[in-house]
């Protein structure tokens, strides 16, 4: 078992044109923990006496300024999860940040450049890699592809998605088990053997992801896609099974409804979004307060889903995106926020191992027959479950010299074979059976004598009566 709290880092996206930069400042300490702090001056609008906080200063496990390149990112946050999920852990990394500061950029990576993909590409390569020169065990591989929008689940890997409206493709649902699992129902598992074919399958779940337009950002996702690699490893011969899990979760974004200046049909969306982050960030307070017996993960399928990856069975990592934009800074020090918060939750992640119990049978029945063939070497005869006729006839004449000889120390001798011996209590409890019935009918007929002397008796008496009088 190994108990860790979620580490959190901080991405910093890179200015664009027309932006003005926010007053921050990164410090990168290699020992410990670093530090980004925030500036925002106060604005003499507010008048003289104005007491609003001017610096915010958040702690991470590492903070990614602006230039920093996707094979950093993916070697600092996500490599180290990927090493635990081949080891049987789960794991899961999740972006959280507001529209446009780069979370699918970081979970799934840029169009434009190879140098651009980003940790779910590196990480199927790098697990793929891994499989492939590790030669100990058997694995099999499954990619899932979920979407969580306005509170319904899709499956991004089915291949109906991109002919049928939204509305119309299966829902994915939560089911839970007795011990509290949770299993997803409509949810594909894709089988892949090979790097190409997962890349495949993730190019197809990204083709099939909702887009629509809001006034914050052109091509923006107002859902929240988990990308899951399931890996099952075996040495061969072994008849136990470890499964493990990697969520690579882009979350929709942040921002509160307010700012987004979005309406209808949209604002229905921004409220549901806000709403499943609102129940996330219920989950995150209620873990991070100590002695908190109940957690609302069943609020929303979010929650519900990801229910491992918070205080549960899992290696889990957040990274936190930040929009440096002048315009954006509230937001980013609300991602800080509530990456703070995040950081305080303990995880308690254990192998994921189960027994195959097809496989726990051939080897059963491979070791009763090794153990036979060992007890026919000593013993010098072969043995079979079933005694042979002649075998039963010896056993019988054993028995019957037994119960015949008078001697109260005489020995029924029939050697160390449970078989024999089984077949000797059989003989002697039907033997005893026997008597215990005989002895019943014997009473039974001394009873009814018996009643048959009374009346006798009693007609004597009477007649005896008769003639006295
Ligand atoms: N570190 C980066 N380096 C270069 N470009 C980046 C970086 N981060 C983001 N971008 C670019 O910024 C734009 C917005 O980023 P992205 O789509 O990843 O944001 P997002 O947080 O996922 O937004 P949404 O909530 O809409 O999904 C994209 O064009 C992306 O390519």
């Amino acid at each position: 078992m190994v108990k860790e709290t979620i580490r959190v880092y901080a991405r910093v996206k890179p200015l664009g044109r027309r932006q003005q930069a926010g007053i921050y400042s990164v410090d990168n300490d290699e020992k410990s923990l670093s530090s980004l702090e925030i500036i925002v001056p106060r604005d003499l609008a507010d008048g003289f006496v104005n007491n609003k906080r001017e610096s915010y200063k958040f702690k991470f496990q590492k903070i990614f300024d602006q230039e920093a390149k996707q094979d950093v990112v993916f070697d600092t946050v996500a490599k180290p999860v990927a090493e635990c999920v081949l080891a049987g852990y789960n794991g899961t990394i999740f972006a959280y940040g507001q529209t446009g500061s780069g979370k699918t950029f970081t979970i799934t990576g840029g169009a434009e450049r190879y140098s651009d993909r980003g940790i779910i590409p590196r990480t199927l390569s790098y697990i793929f890699d891994q499989l492939q020169k590790d030669s100990s065990k058997v694995y099999t591989t499954h990619v899932s592809y979920l979407e969580i929008y306005n509170e319904c689940g899709y499956d991004l890997l089915d291949s109906r998605h991109e002919a049928s409206r939204l509305e119309d493709m299966p829902k994915v649902t939560i089911m839970e088990d007795p011990d509290q699992n949770i299993h997803l129902k409509n949810l594909s598992l894709q089988q892949a053997t090979n790097e190409e074919e997962a890349l495949n399958l993730l190019f197809l779940g990204d083709t099939n992801r909702m887009i629509a337009e809001t006034p914050m950002n052109q091509a923006s996702t107002r859902s929240h896609c988990i990308f899951t690699i399931h890996i099952s490893s075996k040495e061969p011969g072994s008849a136990t099974i470890r499964h493990s899990k990697l969520h690579l979760v882009d979350l929709a974004g942040s921002e509160r409804v307010a700012k987004t200046g979005v309406g209808g049909h949209l604002l229905t969306e921004a409220k549901y979004i806000n709403l499943s982050l609102h129940y996330l960030e219920q989950v995150i307070i209620a873990l991070a307060e100590k002695n908190r017996s109940h957690i609302p993960y069943r609020n929303s399928m979010m929650t519900s889903v990801l229910r491992d990856s918070l205080g549960g069975n899992c290696m889990t990592t957040m990274i936190a995106t930040l929009s440096i934009d002048k315009r954006n800074i509230d937001e980013s020090i609300s991602t800080c926020r509530f990456a703070q918060r995040v950081a305080l939750i303990k995880n308690e992640a254990v192998l994921n191992e189960e027994i195959d119990p097809r496989l726990m049978i051939v080897q059963l029945k491979k070791e009763i027959q090794e153990l036979k063939d060992e007890l026919a070497l000593v013993t010098g005869k072969q043995r079979t479950s079933e005694l042979s006729q002649e075998e039963l006839l010896q056993l019988d004449e054993l028995i019957e010299a037994f119960l015949e000889d008078n001697d109260p120390d005489s020995i029924l001798d029939v050697g160390v074979d449970m078989r024999k011996i089984k077949y000797c209590f059989v003989h002697l409890k039907v033997f005893l059976l026997n008597i215990a019935e005989a002895g019943e009918e014997e009473l039974k007929k001394l009873k009814e004598l018996l009643q048959q002397r009374d009346n006798e008796i009693s007609i004597l008496y009477e007649e005896k009566n008769n003639i006295w009088v």
